[in-house]
C-alpha cells in the first residue's frame, strides 16, 4: 500500500488491522512519522511502515517510489492519495506560478500515482485507489486550491470506469492549522455544529478499501458533518457589482424590502 504521510495518513496506518494490511510504504518525507508509528505497532504484529521519499510533483520520482514499493513488499492493493495542500491567498493574488505549484502537488501528483501504481500492478491484478480532497461543493476559498481538488473529482470516475477499479474521492472537510480561522468562523454553518476529525476519515477510507465496497466505485464519499449540502465556507463582502434589474413595480419592491422600511403582515 503506498500512501503519503499526513495526519490522514497516520489514521489510517492506525487502522492496519481493519484493512489487513501488514505492509506500507510512504511517499513524503516521511522517516520521523515512520519510526513513530512503527513504534505504536505491537512487536507480535508483522505491520510495518517503510518511509520512501518522494515529490509526487515529478513523475519520475513517482515511477520510482511504486518501483521501490514493489520490489521490497512484492504487491500493492491500495493506494490512498493523502498528499497535497495550498497557500493561503486571495484569488486575485495568485500567480502563475503559485497556481501551477498547487495544482501539480494536488491534481498531476494524484494523476502520476494512480498512473504508476495502474501500469505497474493493478492493471494486471486489480485493487482499490482512494483520492483524498478537500470538500468543497458551494465554492471553497482559494482558486488555486480548488481547482486542483475540484479537477480531482470527474478523473476519479472515468479512471474507475477506464481502469475497472474500486475507485473513491473522499472529500473532507476537518480541521488544520491554515483552516483554523476558516473553520471557526464556519462551524455555526455547519449542520453537525463541528469539523469532523481524523479520526473520523480514515474509517471512511478504511470502508472503501475493504471488501465491503467491493461493489462500489467511482464515489465521493463527503465526511463533513453535512457542511457540502449546506452552506459554503465563502463569506460575500458588501458590493454593488451586480447589474440592477430592470425598473418596475418588482425592482421597487424589493427596493422597498432591502431599505428595512417594509412592514411585512406575518
Ligand atoms: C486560500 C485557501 C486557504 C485556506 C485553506 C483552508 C483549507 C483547510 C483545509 C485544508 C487543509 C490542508 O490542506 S492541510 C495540508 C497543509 N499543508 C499545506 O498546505 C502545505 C502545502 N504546501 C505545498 O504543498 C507547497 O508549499 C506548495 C504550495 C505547493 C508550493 O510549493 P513550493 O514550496 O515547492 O514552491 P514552488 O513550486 O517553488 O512555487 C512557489 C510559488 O508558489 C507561490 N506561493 C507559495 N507560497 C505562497 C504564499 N504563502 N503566498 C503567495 N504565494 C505563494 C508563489 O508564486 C511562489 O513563487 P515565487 O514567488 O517565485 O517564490
Ligand atoms: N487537515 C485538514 O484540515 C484538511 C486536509 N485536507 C486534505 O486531506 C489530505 C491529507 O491532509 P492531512 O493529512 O491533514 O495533511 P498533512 O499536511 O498532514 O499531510 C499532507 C502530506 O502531503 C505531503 N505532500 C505535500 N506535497 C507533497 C509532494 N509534492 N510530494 C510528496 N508529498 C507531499 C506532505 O508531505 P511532507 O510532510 O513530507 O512534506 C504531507 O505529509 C490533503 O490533501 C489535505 O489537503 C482536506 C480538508 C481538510
Amino acid at each position: 500500500m503506498a500512501v503519503r504521510y499526513g495526519l490522514l495518513a497516520a489514521g489510517l496506518f492506525r487502522r492496519r488491522v481493519a484493512i489487513a494490511a501488514d505492509l506500507l510504504a510512504l511517499g513524503g518525507h516521511g522517516e520521523a512519522a515512520a519510526e513513530e508509528l512503527n513504534n505504536t505497532f505491537s512487536s507480535m504484529s508483522p505491520a510495518k511502515v517503510t518511509p520512501i521519499q518522494c515529490n509526487i510533483r515529478n513523475e519520475d520520482e513517482v515511477e520510482a517510489l511504486v518501483k521501490s514499493t514493489l520490489s521490497l513488499y512484492g504487491n500493492i492493493d491500495f493506494l490512498v492519495n493523502g498528499g497535497g495542500g495550498q497557500f493561503a491567498s486571495p484569488s486575485e493574488a495568485i500567480r502563475g506560478k503559485g497556481c501551477n505549484a498547487v495544482i501539480d502537488a494536488n491534481l498531476t501528483g494524484t494523476f502520476y500515482c494512480c498512473k504508476a501504481v495502474y501500469n505497474a500492478w493493478m492493471k494486471e491484478h486489480g485493487g482499490v485507489i482512494v483520492n483524498i480532497t478537500v470538500a468543497l461543493r458551494n465554492g471553497f476559498s482559494g482558486m488555486h486550491s480548488e481547482a486542483a481538488r475540484a479537477a480531482v473529482n470527474n478523473p476519479t470516475k472515468t479512471l474507475a470506469l477506464e481502469w475497472g477499479l474500486v475507485f473513491s474521492e473522499t472529500a473532507v472537510a476537518n480541521y488544520g492549522e491554515q483552516g483554523t480561522m476558516m473553520w471557526l468562523k464556519i462551524i455555526p454553518q455547519i449542520p453537525a455544529k463541528r469539523s469532523a476529525v481524523p479520526e473520523e476519515i480514515s474509517p471512511a477510507v478504511c470502508f472503501v478499501l475493504s471488501p465491503a465496497a467491493s461493489c462500489i466505485t467511482g464515489i465521493t464519499l463527503a465526511v463533513d458533518g453535512g457542511q457540502s449540502l449546506y452552506s459554503s465556507p465563502l463569506e460575500i463582502p458588501d458590493h454593488n457589482r451586480w447589474l440592477s434589474p430592470r425598473e418596475g413595480k418588482n425592482s421597487e419592491m424589493l427596493r422597498k424590502l432591502l431599505s428595512g422600511k417594509f412592514k411585512p403582515k406575518l
